[in-house]
């Protein structure tokens, strides 16, 4: 998570033009149990085992954040719940997790390698392992200190890449500063590699003709809701504002298969406003707190806002408040439909892994 900041949406705006930064988831064998227990001296390592749940469907809510005193002339701006959507995601996945354990007694399972003390990451990791539980995943946990060697980590993905009873793994990223991410993300089998992070997956969604084995989840949560909300992609002018490997990148490639006509703004684009401001879809993921404002946006356009940053807010018991990219009250007031923050992309992240790995398990068994 970005640093904390003091920002609403009219102090940041002399700076934000200038200012695009780049947008920094059964049992087992006792053989493969024995070989893990070597580690428990260094190393937390924890199995789940998957419990099933009980769901509710929630309703879509609306957008009512008006704390500017612009006066609004927007009819209809819709909220898109991707809360709601990840929910209703999770239970399907809950229905097809179950039918493959009593068709065939496999278990989807998936292995999560955390590497250091960042709070942010503890916790994404902490979600991921009880998303798994909840839908039946089962999942391996790895925590290595900050201090680990790459070696460490790669003897890990090594022993999950050969282990038959898991089917995704996933590194939590950002990996401490000595270690090199290529060489981890290169070290996972692109049969296993449920992030999409690898580049062999990364060139072949960047080909046509080719399918990559892994969407990332980020990027892939994003195309799902426009497709959950109805919203066509084709033909669309689409900007991408950020190109970090894990989201802008992805996302723009993701649109691009869709047949959008894409434009991604970066640090170094000139004028992003006006690029910004002909886009039919804006998919934002630079890490700004209310970056993109109300005079970016095209009336009626679609925004899917995945920054996710910290602002100071001295009212929240937690003395601060999670805000997108994008001024959310003034986009409400110009675009069609929106994702807030919290509660738009983010839940989607871990259902997209969820999805990806039962996808894995399943292609792994030729099953369904
Ligand atoms: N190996 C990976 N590392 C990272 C990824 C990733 O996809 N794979 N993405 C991010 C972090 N991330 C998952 O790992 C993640 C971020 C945010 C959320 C989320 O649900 N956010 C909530 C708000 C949560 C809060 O209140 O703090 C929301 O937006 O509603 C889920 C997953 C970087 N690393």
């Amino acid at each position: 998570m970005a640093s904390m900041m003091l920002s609403d949406c009219a102090s940041s705006t002399a700076t934000t033009a200038a200012r695009i930064l780049p947008f920094t988831g059964r049992p087992r064998t006792q053989l493969g149990l024995i070989k893990f227990h070597k580690f428990l001296d260094r190393v937390n390592f924890r199995l789940s085992i998957p419990k099933l749940p009980n769901f509710t469907v929630q309703s879509i809510q609306a957008c009512t954040a008006d704390t500017t005193g612009i006066t609004s002339n927007e009819t209809s701006v819709k909220v898109i719940d991707g809360k709601a959507v990840a929910k209703k995601i999770r239970e399907e996945i809950t229905a097809e997790v179950s039918q493959m354990r009593d068709a065939i007694g496999v278990v989807p399972g998936l292995a999560v390698i955390l590497v250091g003390d960042r709070k942010d990451s503890a916790t994404y990791v902490r979600n991921k392992k009880k998303a798994c539980e909840d839908v039946g995943i089962a999942s391996y946990e790895v925590r290595l200190p900050e201090e680990s060697t790459e070696q460490e980590v790669l003897k890990f993905i090594s022993d999950f890449n050969d282990d038959p009873l898991v089917h995704g793994i996933l590194v939590q990223l950002p990996l401490p500063s000595h270690m090199n991410e290529q060489n981890i993300l290169n070290a996972v089998s692109i049969e296993k590699d449920v992030d999409g992070f690898h580049p062999l997956n990364i060139g072949r969604l960047a080909m046509r003709g080719r399918d990559p084995m892994f969407v990332p989840c980020t990027p892939k949560g994003c195309i799902e809701l426009l497709h959950r909300y109805g919203i066509g992609i084709k033909g669309k002018r689409a900007v991408v504002i950020g190109r970090s490997n894990i989201v802008g990148m992805p996302a723009a490639l993701l649109l691009q298969r869709e047949d959008a006509t894409v434009s991604i703004v970066h640090s170094r684009t000139i004028n992003p406003e006006e690029i910004t401001r002909q886009a039919d879809i804006i998919i934002s993921a630079v890490g700004q707190p209310n970056m993109v404002r109300g005079s970016w946006i095209k009336p009626g356009a679609v925004i899917i806002d995945v920054g996710i940053n910290p602002v100071e807010d001295a009212t929240s018991p937690r003395g601060y408040r999670l805000v997108g990219d994008v001024c959310y009250e003034e986009a409400c007031k110009v675009a069609s439909a929106i994702t807030p923050v919290p509660g738009g992309v983010g839940p989607m992240t871990i259902a997209m892994l969820l999805s990806n790995t039962l996808t894995s398990a399943k292609r792994a068994h030729n099953f369904g």
